[in-house]
């Protein structure tokens, strides 16, 4: 009775035991269990600073490198370049004008060459000039005297033919003729040189290749951008004083032309400049606009100074529309000289002779490409003997 009374004891006792157990677990409010906490994070071998940083002394603040500053970028000055001087440019250029021309001379010693000279052969030689852009009457003056020489010669061998050519074409393009540019400083004064023409014809690329040429040639230039009717041309402008160092005088878009002219003339005197080259702008909306717009730049200049030469910038490619513009500007302004661009692009080189002859004014300049130095002093020699291809 007393083992079974002991077995009743324990298991009563083991009863009591699970029933509290259980409460324990489940009674209310019971926190979760903690999260696993993460393993640590395996920590590195001490880095070794430099003495003095992130070490903490008693009474010292930690000091932090100074923030190191981005380098400011360095702006150079645009380089100055030093143009090569204008002499000897055209022989330089020749081979320019050669490929250009020398069809053209080619064909008239040929015609000339043959053992019979009829009319047939005459009309072809005329043609032959006309389409050169020589013009009517120099062609017809040329004709001429080839046909009365070549009567005198007789038979004729190449180099008559070529000689005798050659005369008629040096004849024609007149070597006689002034064709230095009027850029003498006088006394403390600068020379004025305005530049004229109609815009697309290489006006602008002519100014800044002058300025280049003269600044090669040991003068100091200053620039104005009196073609206030498109800013580009300013831009421009300034690009081309920037790299040869010529200051370029400049007004608001669509401001008062003469207003730049003057300025440009003032700061031509204050910076004892030799040459100041005024680019205008060749709008030919009206003639009389044209004339008041050119008229006024230069009485506006002649209050401080004298305008030495008037260049009429003359697109060689442009032919017979060429010279009608060029007859435009010589009626409203008194031309000087004549700057013929493209000359390296068209076969009609006879240009030259019939706008010399039309304006009685001399081809003092050629363009003879796009480089900044194909602007040359124009030879009349170097020319004639390029056409002939010797
Ligand atoms: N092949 C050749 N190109 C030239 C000559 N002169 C100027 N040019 C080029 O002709 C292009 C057109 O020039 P233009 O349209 O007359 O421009 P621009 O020189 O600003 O003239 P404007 O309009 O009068 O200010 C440019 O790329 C020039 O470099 C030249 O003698 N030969």
């Amino acid at each position: 009775m007393d083992g079974y009374l002991g077995v009743i004891v324990i298991v009563a006792v083991v009863a009591l035991l699970a029933a509290g157990g259980l409460f324990l677990l489940f009674r209310p409010g019971r926190k979760a269990a903690p999260p696993v906490k993460p393993p640590e994070a395996p920590t590195l071998p001490e880095e070794k600073l430099p003495p003095g940083v992130g070490e903490e002394d008693e009474g010292a603040t930690t000091t932090l490198p100074p923030p190191v500053k981005p380098a400011e970028p360095v702006v150079l000055p645009p380089e100055i370049e030093k143009p090569p001087p204008s002499a000897g440019r055209m022989v330089r250029l020749r081979s320019r004008l050669a490929r250009s021309q020398s069809a053209f001379g080619r064909g008239l010693l040929e015609l000339l060459s043959r053992d019979r000279l009829d009319d047939d052969v005459w009309d072809e030689i005329e043609e032959s000039l006309i389409t050169a852009d020589v013009g009517v009457a120099p062609t017809q003056a040329m004709v001429e005297e080839l046909r009365t020489k070549v009567k005198v010669l007789g038979s004729r061998t190449p180099d008559e033919v070529r000689k005798l050519l050659r005369e008629q074409l040096l004849a024609q393009v007149n070597p006689d003729l002034d064709r230095t540019l009027h850029i003498q400083k006088h006394g403390e004064r600068p020379a004025v040189v305005l530049v004229v023409g109609v815009n697309g014809t290489g006006k602008t690329t002519t100014t800044g290749k002058l300025a280049r040429s003269l600044v090669g040639d040991g003068k100091k230039v200053v620039l104005g951008a009196a073609d206030t009717f498109r800013a580009a041309a300013a831009d421009q402008l300034q690009t081309w004083g920037d790299r040869v160092g010529a200051d370029v005088v400049r007004g608001p878009e669509g401001g008062d032309p003469a207003s730049v002219a003057f300025d440009a003339v003032a700061k031509g005197m204050s910076e004892k400049a030799d040459v100041v080259i005024v680019d205008t702008a060749g709008r030919l909306h009206t003639k009389t606009g044209l004339m008041d717009e050119l008229g006024k730049v230069k009485r506006v200049i002649e209050k401080k100074a004298t305008v030495d030469e008037v260049l009429l910038v003359l697109d060689a490619t442009t032919g017979q529309n060429g010279m009608r513009q060029a007859q435009v500007f010589a009626e409203v302004v008194n031309i000087t000289g004549i700057a013929l661009t493209k000359l390296d692009g068209t076969a009609k080189g006879g240009i030259v002779i019939s706008v010399q002859r039309e304006l009685g004014v001399p081809v003092k300049l050629v363009g003879l490409g796009e480089g900044p130095d194909d602007l040359a002093p124009f030879d009349p020699e170097v020319f004639v003997d390029a056409i002939l291809g010797d």
